[in-house]
């Protein structure tokens, strides 16, 4: 049953490289001559050490004479193959690794919204600082060794029986236990790796929480929890090594006992026909200089096959991702030209999250375009996830968007994205200069244009008075900025995409009234010669008041909708939650925003 399951994951291993290592062909087929150069080396130094040491017992110079420069010709040889034949390994390894790594990231790159949110970071880390590391076993010297041995075997074996065949059939006799303890070793080995691959996920997890978490964890006083606990998975992490190292052990003390013991019964035999005159002493060097090669070849298979193991256990973890299905066939690029809107429509949409009941049951919305919309209702009334499904983050069950009336699903991810720009509930900057933040949102933006979105989010100024300016460095997801500084920032970079819908997911929750209200009027003029429909979720109620359409949701149901006046004036939610913040005295604004611009 084992051994099944590991001709399977072979199989499944070698169908996934086997492009990978198609692609580098030529060095791969460098390699395997070099396997040639090395069995021909093997059997000619061998050949040479009994040849001249009979010709030195013969005292025999005239034979001496070439074979000194044949000696050193093959010293020659010798050293150039090692060369080569490690300088193509590296290609080799390295190029496939690095292709293959590319494919899986990609890969991760286009998994859907619904399957992403249950990977975990440390595992999706230790993918490439781990897994993809430990396929050298079947890429690299893994795989030269696999196809050299059996050739090695053959050779050696062939001259060894011509030069004594009742010697060569002894040491034939290790084979069996040799190959049968590898099989044993590989397979308790793979249960191992796998173990180890598993904690090594868990620490990188535990490693990026840490530091993200880095002031909630001081804050709490939680420094001694989270020390305990790296401790112990180091330790495990450190007892499971132990036990491979053990297991690894026993088998080298098993291999070289198997090698030890048919090199000196070669001797001893051996001796015993030199000096009945069947042998020469030459010939006995070479034989006991080659039976090690009879040895090592089913010894090291039998490693290689350990090897193997670890492989195909990091093999079994990528797989995983890689079944995971794509949004697209290839990469998602942003469209040349601004892509127009005429109608959004979600349609008898009904979603559930996985495992979870249903949020949207027949779910049914009209957006007006070039409007402002606005989604309130209470926490966890799926607001979010109404801008997750718009932008095809996830995909309901049943029902459809359709956009300019065409259904999403006939849409490329491409098209279907670029008509949005979403201002997300948390805002995720990237390391760099603020710069190279803006400017990401679409290709060829100049200074004056990503200068005018900063000044419409209000952040120009700060920017400006910074001394490096825009090139200032925002460290990891922001972490010099302030909450609203960043927030603006990415206000700035929506505005950039110039999609003609805006999504705004409580964007300016960090900002004081004040700073709020300048965003709102300098946005307003910005997007005044442009037709942009805004679709705005926010808790602090008085910020939408004047918004054209106003959708109240509660558990996933619209139980409101329309102007401000208009559904004050209806028993509700709405009226409700108003009421509630003028009584706690969340600050209203008069002046908000002026539908008519966007
Ligand atoms: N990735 C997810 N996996 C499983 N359940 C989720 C996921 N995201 C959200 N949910 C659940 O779906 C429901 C709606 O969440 P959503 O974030 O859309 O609400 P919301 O109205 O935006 O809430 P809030 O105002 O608090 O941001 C919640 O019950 C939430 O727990």
């Amino acid at each position: 049953m084992l051994g099944m399951l590991t001709l399977k994951d072979a199989r499944r291993t070698y169908s996934v490289l086997k492009p990978y290592v198609l692609q580098h062909r030529k060095v791969y087929g460098g390699l395997f001559f070099l396997v040639f150069v090395e069995i021909a080396l093997t059997l000619a130094f061998s050949w040479f050490f009994g040849a001249i040491t009979d010709a030195a017992i013969h005292s025999s110079f005239e034979r001496m004479k070439w074979l000194v420069p044949l000696g050193a010709a093959l010293v020659l040889i010798s050293v150039a193959s090692t060369y080569l034949n490690t300088l193509w390994e590296t290609i080799a390894t390295n190029a496939v690794k690095r292709d293959f790594s590319s494919h899986v990231f990609n890969h991760i790159l286009q998994v859907p919204g619904k399957q992403f949110t249950g990977l975990h970071s440390g595992d999706l880390m230790s993918h490439f600082t781990n897994d993809i590391h430990n396929l050298d076993g079947v890429i690299g010297s893994g795989l030269i060794q696999l196809m050299k041995l059996p050739f090695i075997y053959a050779a050696v074996f062939i001259y060894l029986w011509q030069l004594n065949w009742q010697l060569a059939l002894l040491s034939v006799f290790v084979a069996p236990v040799a190959m049968v303890s590898g099989v044993i070793l590989g397979l308790l080995l793979r249960t191992n790796n796998r173990f180890i691959q598993e904690r090594v996920a868990q620490i990188n997890t535990l490693l990026n929480e840490t530091f993200h978490g880095f002031f909630v964890i001081r804050s709490f006083l939680m420094e001694r929890t989270i020390a305990a606990k790296y401790a112990a998975n180091q330790q495990q992490l450190y007892e499971l090594e132990l036990s491979n190292a053990r297991l690894r052990g026993w088998f080298y003390v098993g291999s070289q006992a198997a090698a030890s013991i048919t090199f000196l019964l070669s001797l001893c035999i051996g001796s015993y026909f030199v000096s009945g005159g069947i042998l020469t002493v030459g010939a006995l060097l070479t034989f006991v200089n080659l039976v090690h090669h009879l040895v090592y070849p089913l010894t090291e298979l039998a490693g290689q096959w350990a090897g193997f193991q670890k492989s195909a256990s990091a093999m079994e973890r990528i797989c995983k991702i890689l079944e995971m299905e794509k949004e697209s066939d290839s990469l998602p690029s942003m469209p040349a030209s601004r892509p127009v809107v005429t109608s959004i429509q979600l349609k008898d949409i009904t979603f559930s999250y996985e495992g979870k009941s249903s949020l949207f049951d027949h779910f049914n919305l009209q957006i007006p375009v070039g409007k402002v919309v606005a989604i309130v209702g209470l926490s966890g009334a799926g607001k979010t996830t109404l801008f997750h499904l718009l932008q095809g983050f996830y995909k309901p069950q049943s029902g459809a968007i359709f956009m300019n009336g065409r259904p999403t699903t006939t849409l490329t991810i491409s098209e279907q994205r670029s008509f949005f720009a979403h201002v997300s509930q948390e805002i995720t900057l990237f390391s760099g200069s603020i710069r190279e933040n803006l400017l990401v949102a679409r290709q060829g933006l100049t200074d004056v244009q990503m200068m005018e979105a900063a000044e419409a989010a209000g952040i120009h100024d700060f920017i400006a008075a910074l001394p490096q300016g825009y090139d200032t460095e925002v460290g990891e997801k922001g972490a010099k900025l302030s909450g609203g500084q960043r927030q603006r920032l990415a206000i700035a970079r929506a505005l950039l995409k110039d999609a003609p819908v805006l999504l705004l997911d409580e964007s300016t929750s960090a900002l004081d009234s004040e700073t709020e209200y300048q965003v709102k009027d300098a946005m307003q003029k910005l997007l005044s010669n442009r037709t942009t429909t805004t679709i705005i979720i926010a808790h602090r109620l008085s910020t939408i008041r004047d918004a054209d359409l106003i959708v109240v949701m509660d558990k996933g149901k619209i139980v409101q909708m329309g102007h401000h006046d208009e559904i004050m004036k209806q028993e509700g939610l709405y009226p409700r939650l108003i009421r509630l913040q003028s009584q706690r005295g969340v600050p209203s604004l008069d002046n908000s925003f002026d539908t008519s611009v966007i």
